[in-house]
């Protein structure tokens, strides 16, 4: 860990040229003169009376400084970023902001240990930052107290019976489905369709997990699910931290096919008008399009050498092996499906109905109970298939926490809910009347008429587009202390 800064003084003699009024041309525009070996552009007015060379420098020197906030203590992450073994897009996001939820959530034990050698950020630049940060709530400080009482209770261990238990019911499924293929093929695609929802849902559990056991079943999502660990991570890790804000949480971007609110004309589809009538077709396809992401990024891993990235792209070649030797296309192609809808029918209603937001939110654990709806299950069937995520509240408050913990927090969250005066307390529907929820929404969209300037679903900067420093907040001051 020896921070390598990057070069800043380029960027403060850039700044200080910079006017909001001015023109910057590129050197072959310009034709500079300069000897000098570093790229050069020159800034003019606008009515190019004076012109001055300033050097050019790219995204990676143009960053002063990266501070982030966690559990009340600002780290300079400058020289360290490009190690964050996730990527550097998601530590960039959170400059000049308060990672603390998604440090604690996302992590092990181990990663919250390497914070302890990381640099602390200047102590000129920390007064800045504090002034320009949002100061923690109320409630946050209370779910960190939450937390840590949970945390000295042993929520975190898992229970091994009930982990076994899951995982043989999966493998029961898949041989279940395989006896089955040459005499009952369509009892075969059943088991096979379930068994693949199931797998979905364990892979889920070990991506999040933090312990050894999670960490060994890593790649079984790419072996079970044919979905790739590091794609699900990005983009399922990114819909927890950002959870229904819109433009940036790719689990609400569903268009052209389905509208969560009525969107800017330019961006509206006449599929939109129909979509509570069709809502089961794009549903049906969730798994066959992860599974096109899956490989895409499989590939993209491999060549950007991501951390396990070639282990995880033999996970999802092994799963074609199997299924492709095993069972006729006839069998796991609509398996891939029916196990789509399924899974479709259950991750949509516990967010969909509840607050989008606009904004960035700082107080993430409000927005978190704001956003998110339990489904209540009404017989063991149910119990199983939705894999934990009828708990989606404590799923989304404790990602790491294994799913067995979660029935017995629901008292522990009811009270904190009502204690912290959350808005729209802890919230939890039938598991049929949550799904009648998420159809009334698709309906009175349909039925809405395209607002000009609406949100859009995609492109705002999230994480992937925080690598574009402009977003931080922490960009002026880092320049005006000289950090
Ligand atoms: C600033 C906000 C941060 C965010 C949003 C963030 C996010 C993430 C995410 C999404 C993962 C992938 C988790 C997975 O797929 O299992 C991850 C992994 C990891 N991050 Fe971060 N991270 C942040 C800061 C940090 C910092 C400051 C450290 C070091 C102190 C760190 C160390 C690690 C490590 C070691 C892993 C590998 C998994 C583990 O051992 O927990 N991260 N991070």
């Amino acid at each position: 860990f020896v921070p390598t800064r990057f070069t800043t003084s380029m960027v403060q003699k850039s700044a200080s040229l910079t006017k909001p009024s001015s023109t910057v041309l590129g050197a072959s525009t310009m034709e500079p003169t300069t000897t000098s070996k570093e790229p050069t552009t020159w800034e003019c007015d606008d009515d190019l009376t004076e012109c001055r060379e300033v050097p050019a420098c790219d995204e990676e020197q143009c960053r002063t400084s990266l501070d982030v906030r966690i559990h009340g203590e600002w780290y300079d992450l400058t020289g360290w970023r490009k190690g964050h073994p996730a990527g550097e897009h998601w530590i960039d996001y959170y400059d000049g902001r308060d990672a603390t939820e998604v440090m604690d959530g996302f992590h092990s034990k181990k990663a919250m240990k390497m914070l302890d050698r990381l640099p602390r950020s200047k102590p000129e630049a920390t007064k800045a930052l504090e002034q320009n940060a949002v100061p923690d709530s109320n409630t946050q400080i209370a779910f960190r107290k939450l937390r840590e009482e949970l945390e000295a209770e042993g929520y975190w261990e898992r229970d091994m019976v009930h982990e076994y238990k899951i995982l043989g019911i999966w493998g029961a499924l898949v041989a279940g489905a395989a006896f089955t293929s040459g005499a009952v093929p369509l009892l075969s695609t059943f088991l096979l369709g379930l068994s693949m929802t199931a797998a979905g849902w364990l892979g889920h559990d070990y991506i999040h997990g933090i312990d050894e056991y999670a960490f060994k079943l890593r790649n079984f999502a790419g072996f079970a699910a044919g979905l790739h660990p590091t794609w699900w991570s990005d983009k399922h890790n990114k819909h927890h931290a950002l959870t229904n804000e819109m433009g940036c949480d790719e689990d609400v971007a569903t268009d052209p096919f389905l509208f969560q609110w009525a969107p800017d004309p330019k961006q509206d589809s006449p599929l939109r008008k129909i979509q509570h009538l069709i809502f089961y077709i794009p549903f049906s396809f969730l798994f066959a399009l992860w599974r096109v992401d899956s490989m895409k990024v499989a590939v993209d891993a491999v060549e950007n050498k991501r951390p396990g990235a070639k282990n995880e792209l033999y996970s999802l070649l092994a799963h074609y092996l199997f299924v492709l030797t095993v069972f006729p296309y006839t069998i796991w192609v609509p398996a891939v499906f029916m196990s789509g809808l399924v899974s479709a029918l259950i991750v949509t209603p516990t967010h969909q109905s509840e607050e989008m937001f606009e904004e960035y939110q700082p107080d993430w654990v409000t927005a978190q109970f704001q956003s998110t709806r339990n489904a209540v299950t009404t017989n063991p069937f149910s119990e199983w298939i939705w894999g934990g995520m009828q708990y989606q509240l404590e799923h989304h408050l404790f990602p790491s926490m294994p799913r067995s913990k979660y029935p017995s927090l629901r008292e522990r969250l009811i009270k904190f809910a009502e204690d912290n005066q959350i808005p729209g307390g802890y919230r939890e529907t039938g598991e049929f009347e949550i799904l009648k929820m998420n159809w009334e929404l698709y309906k009175r969209v349909a039925e809405a008429d395209a607002v000009p300037g609406a949100p859009p679903t995609r492109g705002r900067p999230g994480q992937q587009g925080a690598i574009d420093s402009t977003n931080s907040p922490a960009n002026g001051i880092s320049k005006a202390v000289g950090a």
